[in-house]
């Protein structure tokens, strides 16, 4: 069911296409809803929503009596990025949006706790709930639940191969770093003080990653110099950081394959004394590697120490961003080619496409995060004594001549790159890692074509498993995520986990909201769909008019709590969004204070 990451990247690469032709609204790509304006006429008038929010399973069948037209289009508008717009009078009380997640994710703390992973309520009758992945009665090893739903129904809602998946990466990931901080020290690759990689400690020089790592060292001054940089070039540099990662990441991976011979033959065929060994030292390959990479010596301790900052069993925060990255990655893979054309219920689905178009904060997160370390590295009362973080030296003086300064110029790259980033690519490299190593148990060998010619280490990576990530598709979904998710909360407000609704990522905030969102875990039954026969259809964000709004006018929702003051708020909003609100109320408010002080 699910394709291969070659074909993800050309929808990839087409959804940027159209973006770029729109040079008004970056990003943008129009969005098959909603549709054409309606005359006042043919307005349709959903009732009241109830103060619950909760709404019954079943609308009244009069609700949506006409075919229903979402009232509502995504419009530029300056200084505030795409948003949407009425496209005729909305009542107040009407049902002007329904969206459904594409990827969602729920907290660690109620994976096992007796709430449905699909749906999100908890689960009516346990005796029919469905756990993933399968406890088998026979093995001794212990296998942790990652996923429960209320039942089949649910299973087959979420669609079963892609938790079964997820669940795979998850068990894979928390087993193997375990694993593999007790198993580091007894690994054939890589000595515990080498300075060298392990491709270079092969004699295979200049690698590749070393050229990719002199280009970043050649686009980079200090932290200071790179805040200075203008978005193109800011994303060049990003770029080409993470792709000197993954070409080294490349190059050990295809090292690994061919000390292991796997280069010969495809791992079906290996025997089973083989195969254990194999994964043995793959689970340990990316742990090595990002403590070489991105560990660095604990502040205090010396290089001698050895001693790592970096966790060594992976967060469950950690847990919930990859089940989210992993559940985009294979919706993205399994609908591509979809023909959603003439199906209003399939349309109504988000894809991957509607995924890529919503706006991407990689940038604008690099620039907070680093503009924030520079200000604590400039407060006395937090001197850093580690020379590293020095923002003033000059990256550019450094050498990446010596095969021996491989790592320390990695670490000095590092040091130019703000903290949450270092997390960024820690739970890259585990996710890389758990792929790797699943694609291999699942008999994927990365060969191009079996019985050719394998000398071409291209050969070796251009053919990936289906389950494969690179750096771009990471930051095109994690970045997205990043103020574009919602929190999905239970009846009690309590944080249940996070689910990104791509269609609905359009809707900016005001205030003094003019639309109010609702969680409808019961889920009423969409019109489109109505029109059909109907049919539950659970877990849906439905958006409703709290008063009227005229044609043209900017349909806002709030983002989070709204009840502190204006400074509070204007904080909070800047801190998580990256925007300075200047709605109406923040206006009137700033007006009063003024006044007030006058
Ligand atoms: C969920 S997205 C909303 C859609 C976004 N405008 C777009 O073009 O994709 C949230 C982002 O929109 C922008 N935004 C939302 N409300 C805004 C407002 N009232 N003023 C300025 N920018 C706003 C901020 O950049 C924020 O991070």
């Amino acid at each position: 069911m699910f394709i291969g990451i070659d074909s993800l990247s050309s929808l990839l690469a087409q959804t940027e296409q159209q973006q770029k032709q729109l040079p008004h609204a970056p990003n943008f790509i129009p969005c098959p809803l909603p549709s054409p304006p309606l005359s006042d006429k043919d307005s349709v008038v959903a009732s009241e929503p109830s103060s619950s929010d909760l709404l019954p399973s079943t609308p009244a069948p009069s609700l949506f009596s006409k075919p229903y037209q979402f009232p509502i289009q995504i419009v530029p508008l300056p200084n505030k990025g795409r948003s949407y717009v009425a496209t005729r009078r909305i009542q107040p009380g009407e049902l002007v949006f329904i969206a459904k997640p594409l990827g969602t994710t729920l907290c660690d703390q109620w994976l096992d706790c007796g709430i449905c992973y699909y749906c999100w309520r908890s689960i009516p009758d346990l005796s029919t709930s469905v756990r993933l992945p399968e406890r088998k009665q026979s093995s001794k090893q212990r296998i942790e639940t990652v996923m429960v739903f209320c039942n089949t129904t649910c299973l087959k809602s979420f669609q079963e191969p892609v938790a079964q998946r997820i669940c795979q990466v998850e068990q894979r990931i928390r087993r193997s770093w375990n694993y593999a901080s007790a198993t580091r020290q007894s690994l054939g690759y890589g000595r515990k003080k080498s300075k060298r990689s392990p491709v270079q400690e092969t004699g295979l020089e200049p690698t590749k990653s070393v050229q990719a790592i002199r280009e970043v060292v050649r686009l980079a001054g200090s932290r200071k110099r790179i805040l200075e940089l203008d978005d193109q070039r800011l994303d060049q540099f990003l770029t080409t950081f993470w792709t000197a990662l993954d070409t080294h990441l490349q190059e050990e991976e295809i090292l690994f394959l061919k000390t292991n011979q796997l280069t010969e033959a495809s791992s079906s065929r290996l025997d089973s004394t083989a195969k254990p060994r194999l994964l043995e030292r793959a689970q340990a390959l990316y742990p090595f590697l990002t403590k070489q990479l991105f560990g660095g010596p604990r502040t205090g301790s010396t290089d001698d120490d050895q001693e790592y900052e970096l966790a060594t069993v992976t967060s469950d925060d950690d847990c919930e961003m990859i089940r989210l990255i992993t559940e985009v990655l294979l919706r993205g893979q399994a609908d591509v080619g979809l023909d959603t054309t003439g199906d209003p219920s399939i349309e109504l689905q988000p894809t991957f496409a509607d995924y890529c178009a919503m706006q991407s904060n990689e940038l604008v997160l690099f620039r907070k995060e680093l503009a924030q370390q520079e200000d604590m590295l400039l407060d006395e009362s937090t001197k850093i004594q580690d020379q590293e973080v020095d923002a003033n030296i000059p990256l550019a003086e450094m050498s990446v001549s010596q095969e021996s300064d491989f790592y320390s110029t990695w670490g000095r790259v590092r040091s130019l790159i703000p903290d949450y980033l270092h997390n960024c690519l820690y739970v890259y490299l585990r996710i890389r890692d758990a792929y790797f190593l699943l694609s291999l148990e699942n008999n994927h060998t990365y060969l191009s074509d079996q019985g050719q010619d394998t000398t071409n280490d291209n050969d070796l990576i251009t053919q990936r498993s289906p389950l494969s990530i690179d750096h771009f598709h990471f930051r095109t979904i994690l970045f997205r995520e990043v103020a574009n998710s919602f929190g999905i909360r239970d009846e009690a407000d309590e944080l249940l986990g996070f689910a990104v609704f791509p269609r609905a990522c359009f809707f900016n905030h005001s205030c003094r909201s003019n639309i109010e969102k609702r969680l409808n875990r019961l889920g009423t039954c969409h019109p489109l769909q109505q029109q059909k026969g109907g049919m539950e259809a659970p877990r849906q964000m439905e958006y409703w008019s709290r008063q009227v709004i005229e044609e043209g006018e900017e349909c806002c929702i709030s983002y989070g709590d709204m009840t502190p003051g204006r400074a509070e708020r204007q904080e909070r909003l800047e801190e998580e969004y990256f925007f300075r609100c200047c709605c109406p109320r923040c206006v009137e408010e700033a007006n009063a204070e003024k006044s007030e002080s006058a």
